[in-house]
């Protein structure tokens, strides 16, 4: 990332000083949703950025993956197209035309995310890096601005691990990745995380071969009896997958390549490869901002702040990842609306409780989607879990995707605890559960809504209907209704 630099960006116009009710610095997804919101509200707003509009997500994050995940489907399906008896040739990939249906997916969605349109809401927009010089001023460019409230938006970048050579060869991260505009032979990745996953399947889709080296388990935030789904698929697409494996040494070899070399259980093996991705988890981008000038603390996740997203000083706030919890742009959205409200509003503050619940989906196929509690984190309160299969479900029968389950976390009285979901479309189904999570809904809401017919919302109805069978049909249900039956004949 272009974290480096402190100049102003190319055509900055200086602005001399600004006074501001709000003055947000980072313009990707919390960033953006702050300062959309106080500037609805009608409070002069500011917004910071050095680098691109749109931030990680947009530029180097969720859009452009999902692009490239989507072009390897498309692969796939022209490759497995022979089970509907509809046979097509090898699907020839142009890796520069993948290229550019990535960026040309970045450059439908760049306008929401553009200084015209948040000029055209009234925001003041200032293209420069941020640093603070006091408590309530900070400067980026020429510009000097004071607020009454500042939120630091400024996001994180990717961890770099300390592996002896890494520093000696090229390697990529999320921040390059998507400027290849030649498909790499052999891609190793080291991190099995969401990033290594997709990328890792994506890329294997597109013709590269592919190796994921991963420290310990694949996904390892994830409910292991979904993530054994999405490793059996991902490894049948022909990933190689070695987990459990340290990484020790990365070095070029003499194939113009790199060769890495890792360990496990005390046994040493090699990978060589074309390129290499770093993807093992996120570093916040809190240097170079001047937080020892504006009195704000930080720890090892990020920016310290409290249960309504305040830093130690208390006309800063943080939203998004700086602000050290789950990394996701609907979490950063989430924690825009928070913060817009407990800045602005001196009532009802609100508590940064449901960031913790928060859905996330990994988008490997099958997705893996998960919601609240998962089976080993229910493990201490009364809890049941139902299942429901996708291979008993008649559109997955029909589609020929039969791989995956919804599985329900039920706490007393029937109140969903969560859900996680390993499917196809596992991230659009999740939504259903993520309603009942967040409105506290009981199962029976599941259980008595009609679902269309064929459509895969029935795996999860079926699922929350499986956790009453066993009470539906059991011995005693079927002596009360014999009993019912008897008195039926005799009145
Ligand atoms: C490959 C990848 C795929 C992802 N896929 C998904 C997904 O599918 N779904 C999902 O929910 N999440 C996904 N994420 C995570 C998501 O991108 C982040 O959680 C989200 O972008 C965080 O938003 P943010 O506003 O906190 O930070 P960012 O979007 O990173 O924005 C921070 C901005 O602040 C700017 N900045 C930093 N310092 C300064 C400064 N001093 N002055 C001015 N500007 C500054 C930066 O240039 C940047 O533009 C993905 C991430 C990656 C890397
Ligand atoms: N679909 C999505 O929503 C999505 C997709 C991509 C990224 N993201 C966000 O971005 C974040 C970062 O993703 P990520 O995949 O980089 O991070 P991650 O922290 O989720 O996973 C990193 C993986 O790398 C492994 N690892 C760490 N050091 C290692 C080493 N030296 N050798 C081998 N393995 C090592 C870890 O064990 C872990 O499994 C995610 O946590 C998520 O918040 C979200």
């Amino acid at each position: 990332m272009a974290f480096e630099t402190e100049h102003p960006a190319p055509g900055a116009p200086p602005r001399g000083d600004i006074e501001a009710d709000v003055c947000v610095i980072g313009a990707g997804s919390g960033g953006l949703s702050t300062a959309y919101g106080t500037s609805q509200l009608g409070r002069k707003t500011v917004l910071i950025e050095g680098a691109q509009m749109g931030g990680d997500c947009l530029n180097f994050g969720c859009v452009p993956s999902k692009a490239l995940l989507a072009a390897g489907k498309a692969a796939q399906h022209a490759r497995e197209a022979g089970r509907f008896g509809v046979t097509l040739a090898e699907p020839e990939v142009d890796f520069a035309k993948v290229h550019e249906h990535v960026r040309g997916v970045i450059e439908t969605i760049a306008p929401n995310d553009s200084v015209e349109r948040y000029e055209g809401l009234g925001v003041t927009v200032i293209r420069a890096w941020a640093r603070f010089t006091g408590p309530d001023t900070l400067v980026a460019g020429d510009t000097t601005v004071r607020a009454k409230h500042f939120v630091l938006a400024t996001g994180s970048r990717p961890s770099v691990p300390a592996i002896e050579g890494l520093d000696q060869v090229p390697y990529l991260t999320n921040e390059i990745l998507f400027d290849l505009t030649e498909r790499p032979r052999h891609l190793i990745i080291i991190g099995g995380g969401p990033i290594g996953l997709e990328m890792a399947q994506a890329h294997r889709r597109l013709g590269s071969d592919v190796t994921v080296v991963e420290g310990g388990a694949i996904l390892g935030k994830d409910d292991p009896e979904l993530v054994a789904e999405v490793r059996k698929a991902v490894s049948q697409d022909g990933v190689r997958i070695e987990e459990d494996a340290k990484v020790v040494l990365v070095e070029k070899n003499g194939n113009g390549g790199l060769t890495l070399r890792a360990e496990r259980d005390g046994r040493t093996f090699e990978v060589a490869g074309s390129h290499l991705l770093v993807a093992v988890g996120r570093e916040p981008n809190i240097e170079k901002l001047g937080l020892e000038a504006a009195g704000v603390e930080t720890d090892e996740n990020g920016v310290k702040v409290d249960e309504y997203l305040r830093t130690t000083n208390r006309r800063v706030w943080a939203v998004g990842d700086v602000a050290g919890g789950l990394k996701f742009t609907h979490v950063a959205g989430y924690h825009a609306g928070l913060v817009v409200r407990n800045m602005l509003f001196k009532v009802s503050k609100a508590k940064n409780e449901a960031a913790a619940k928060a859905p996330h989906v990994t988008y490997t196929d099958p997705e893996l989607a998960q919601i609240g509690l998962t089976e080993a984190e229910a493990k201490k309160i009364d809890h049941k879990v139902a299942r429901f299969a996708y291979h008993e479900n008649d559109r997955a029968i029909a589609e020929r995707t039969p791989q995956g389950f919804a599985k329900v976390i039920v706490g007393k009285g029937g109140k969903v605890l969560g859900a996680g979901i390993v499917g196809k479309n596992a991230g659009e189904l999740i939504g259903l559960w993520a309603l009942a999570v967040s409105s506290e809904l009981k199962l029976t809401a599941i259980t008595s809504m009609i679902a269309p017919y064929p459509t895969l919302t029935e795996v999860s109805k079926r699922a929350a209907s499986a956790y009453y069978t066993d009470t539906l049909f059991s011995d005693r249900t079927k002596k009360v209704v014999s009993a019912l039956s008897v008195l039926d004949g005799v009145l």
